[in-house]
């Protein structure tokens, strides 16, 4: 593994080498104390750590903008105080999380295991990285050797399940203050305890770490760290989903959930440091929220993971109106509304909850007195997922076909609907067959108009500079792009007509690269699609 490239911070000031961090937000450096003083007369005192942790009865602790923050502005930046892989998963590797491939060795498909404890890795550099030192040192202590190997592509392996809790119990002895910091988040482990899965764990992680590794910790520390990882942890993620890793960041910890977010996060080179990013302008004394699940699920399906996967019950905004800011995303049609009676001209009515607070409350028409039960919306819901999920995405057509098959009950915008669209979304456009140059008229139309419903939910559901508007504003602008080229070609547009379109599409492409230049990896296409465009509209032919 190639270490990370390390860069000589430079002081905000003079631009000279520094080793002097603003104590505040920990994003800037100086190269003296004068310079210091001198920054933050001149400006930094309006840009420095623009938050605090605060706590409340309801929402425990919790940040909370302590002066007005920008569209786009980066909250804070941190560094993972502990990551390893995640519970279970296929075969990756210890040290940099990559997806292991098998190779032949001795006549036998197999991975590269370290030379000690014998956990798959990527190869020597990995297994010599300082990541994995202590815990290979502890398991070859202890000879124990890790038993997996390859077997069959993808194999899921439980055993994962003990190495990121071990990292975490480790930085007792290798760094106190950052195993105080971490075993002083919010752990939950009160409500998981007797789930099936912390009973797994009483087995064997806390078999492994007393006795197979004979390490000083009690059963309540060990699934005190497992439950704090739960609550705590991110999901990292890269580009490419060839890794896959959970961090805590303790300080990005602090955030609240809410399911209409007003910051995103990113992960930044190799080091897996975390930025939050302002999605929307946010007023001093504001909290500063992200969303711990899926924007585009139901009220129903999003409080059932926030119970399950984070152990409380959200009451916000959105989640109170059962229209979910007039997007209706959990709803369906009024089977009785809009049934052989149905006139087809006014807005047809919907089912909501009654109360979209309480998972068991029924689910009534806006219009006449037809009812179900919160039950027969939850089995509904779960039929109909597991028909979706079952859908190979290596074509159009069964995403097309469930959206038409349904479409008496399952309205344009429903969380069902949406996920198809999406996963059309990126269909068209991108995969063989369906590139946009590719694309027949009819389906090129297809695409726009599905970038065009998108972004409208968008606007209600992740405002602003969220990853998802930027994403549906770049694939927006490429068809909007080519729709001109077609027609010019068709003539059904003048040279000033395609000057005026591609200043639109320039538009939107440049509020894309606002949103996503931050993320390293965006940068080169953002670039590269602002040269095309640029060229273009000098010299449309
Ligand atoms: C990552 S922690 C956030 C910090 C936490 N509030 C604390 O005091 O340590 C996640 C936990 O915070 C609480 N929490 C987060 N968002 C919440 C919300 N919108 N309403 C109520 N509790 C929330 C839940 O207990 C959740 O499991």
């Amino acid at each position: 593994m190639n270490g990370p490239k390390k860069e000589i911070p430079l002081c905000e000031v003079c631009q000279q080498p520094a080793n002097q961090i603003c104590g505040g937000c920990k994003l800037v450096y100086y190269c003296s104390k004068a310079h210091q003083k001198l920054g933050w007369r001149e400006g930094h005192k309006f840009k420095c750590c623009a938050f605090k942790v605060q706590y409340s009865e309801t929402f425990g602790r919790h940040m909370v903008a302590t002066r007005d923050i920008k569209q786009g502005e980066m909250i804070l930046k941190e560094k993972p105080a502990v990551m390893g892989p995640r519970m279970s998963g296929p075969a990756h590797c210890l040290s940099c999380g990559k997806k292991l491939e098998p190779m032949k060795i001795k006549e036998i498909y197999d991975f590269y295991k370290c030379t000690s404890c014998n956990w798959p890795m990527c190869g020597p550099e990995c297994e010599k990285a300082d990541i994995h030192k202590a815990e290979c040192k502890i398991m070859t202590d202890r000879k124990y050797k890790c038993t997996i190997k390859y077997e069959q592509p993808d194999k899921t392996e439980a055993a994962y399940c003990v190495i990121a809790p071990l990292r975490a119990l480790l930085m007792k002895d290798s760094n106190p203050q950052q195993y105080e910091n971490i075993m002083a988040l919010e752990s939950h482990l009160e409500d998981r305890i007797n789930t099936p899965l912390y009973v797994i764990l009483k087995a064997n992680l806390v078999t492994f770490i007393i006795q197979v590794l004979g390490l000083p910790f009690d059963e309540d520390s060990i699934l005190k760290v497992a439950s704090i990882y739960d609550t705590n942890a991110f999901d990292v993620r890269c580009l490419d989903g060839s890794k896959r890793l959970r961090a805590i960041y303790v300080t990005a910890s602090m955030m609240n959930h809410n399911c209409k977010p007003n910051t995103r996060h990113i992960y930044l080179g190799d080091n897996y440091n975390l930025a939050v990013i302002a999605t929307v302008p946010i007023s001093k004394g504001e909290m500063i929220t992200l969303t711990y699940t899926q924007t585009l699920l139901g009220t129903l399906d999003r409080s059932k993971l926030l119970k399950i996967n984070k152990c409380f019950e959200c009451v916000c905004e959105r989640c109170r109106d059962p229209t979910e800011f007039g997007t209706y995303i959990g709803s369906i049609y009024c089977s009785i509304c809009n049934g052989p009676f149905g006139n087809g001209i006014e807005k047809r009515p919907m089912l909501i909850s009654s109360n979209p607070l309480d998972e068991t409350a029924t689910w009534k028409c806006e219009k006449c007195d037809h009812f179900i039960l919160s039950r027969q919306m939850f089995w509904g819901n779960n039929a109909l997922s597991q028909e979706l999920m079952k859908i190979r995405k290596d074509g159009p057509e069964k995403f097309e076909e469930f959206i038409e098959k349904y479409s008496q009950t399952l309205h344009p915008n429903n969380h069902l609907v949406l996920q198809a669209k999406l996963a059309l979304l990126q269909i068209y456009g991108n995969y063989k067959g369906y590139t946009l140059s590719e694309l027949p008229d009819h389906l090129l139309k297809r695409k726009l108009d599905l970038c065009h419903e998108l972004l409208e939910l968008a606007d209600q559901l992740e405002p602003g500079w969220s990853r998802f508007r930027g994403t549906i504003l770049l694939d927006l602008q490429a068809a909007m792009v080519v729709q001109t080229k077609r027609d010019y070609e068709a003539e059904k547009i003048t040279k000033e007509g395609v000057q005026d379109e591609l200043m639109e599409s320039m538009v939107l492409l440049q509020e894309a690269a606002n949103i996503l230049r931050v993320e390293p990896e965006m940068r080169p296409t953002l670039e590269a699609k602002i040269e095309e465009l640029t060229r273009f509209l000098q010299t449309p032919e």
